[in-house]
């Protein structure tokens, strides 16, 4: 079984506390049974309760990290989380290219779960130009769906027109998740003009750091495996209720995912 091993690789941030960033993405991806890989765009320092510092990694040294995994062990499947600045865009951009990457991921992380900004204000205009049209599938939060749009999201209708302009205008398909909304956490998939929904009731639960992450983590994971898009997500939705459902407590913030009980 293990010589037909799938390899996932991401491209984010590390987290100290293990919740997001590339901890979580590997956990989630140990989980899913596919090997994991990392290219480390940023330190933070954070935890649960907020992020207290940020090292970017140089954009030299991005490329030297996505030289050396491709040259030898080339990913399934693709997934792109914090991406601080410009140039670290620029760079993920070309390399992405350069090996024709496949089953690429772009979860457009701008803002912590504590509030804390994760990307500079210039970066956001690459993102949207360079790197979001490259991606099958991108997974911004109501937040940054927001921003993508321009729209004000309240409501599950105003998710299905920014949903479509963020569409239209990265000419991709866009996941819209609902977590940030009050009533429900359904959320909407848009690809080539038809609309999903990928429903779940709400839990009740403030340890939800990370969860962006390990969602975008498993569809991921799940592509590489072999899914559709669709399949893909309604294996991730399953997962991250789940964890959400295990309900693990750990520090004084919003507190991450266990991944374990997920593993036998
Ligand atoms: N309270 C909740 N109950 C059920 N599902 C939830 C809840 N909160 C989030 N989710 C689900 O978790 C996934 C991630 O969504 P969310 O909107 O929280 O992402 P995010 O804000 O990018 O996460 P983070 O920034 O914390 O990593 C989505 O599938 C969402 O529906
Ligand atoms: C490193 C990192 N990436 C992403 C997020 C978003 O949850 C975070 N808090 N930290």
């Amino acid at each position: 079984m293990s010589k037909n091993m799938k390899t996932v690789l991401t491209i984010a941030g590390s987290d100290s506390s293990g919740g997001a960033g590339i901890q979580a993405d590997l956990k989630t991806m140990m989980a899913h049974k596919v090997y994991g890989m990392s290219v480390i765009t940023a330190l933070t320092a954070q935890n649960t309760t907020g992020v207290a510092g940020i090292m970017e990694v140089t954009p030299e040294f991005v490329a030297q990290q996505l030289d050396c995994v491709f040259q030898d062990i080339r990913p399934d499947a693709v997934k792109i989380g914090m991406v601080s600045n410009a140039e670290i865009i620029k760079v993920i951009t070309e390399k992405l290219v350069e090996y024709k990457a496949e089953n690429i991921v772009v979860d457009p992380v701008m803002v912590a779960t504590s509030g804390s900004s994760l990307m500079q204000d210039d970066a956001s205009q690459a993102l949207r130009t360079l790197l979001l049209p490259l991606a099958d599938v991108i997974t911004p939060n109501v937040p940054e769906g927001e921003v993508l749009s321009g729209l004000k999201i309240e409501t599950k209708a105003d998710m299905l027109e920014a949903a479509d302009r963020i569409a239209s205008a990265a000419g991709t398909s866009v996941l819209l998740k609902g977590g940030h909304l009050k009533d429900s956490a359904d959320d909407l998939l848009f690809m080539d003009g038809k609309v999903s929904w990928f429903e779940s009731e709400r839990i009740e639960n403030p340890n939800t750091h990370g969860t962006g992450c390990t969602l975008s983590s498993a569809i991921a994971a799940n592509l590489a495996l072999g899914h559709g898009l669709e399949e893909s997500i309604s294996k991730a939705k399953a997962y991250i209720t789940g964890a959400l459902h295990d309900g693990m407590d750990l520090g004084k913030g919003s507190g991450p995912l266990n991944h374990a009980y997920r593993i036998n």
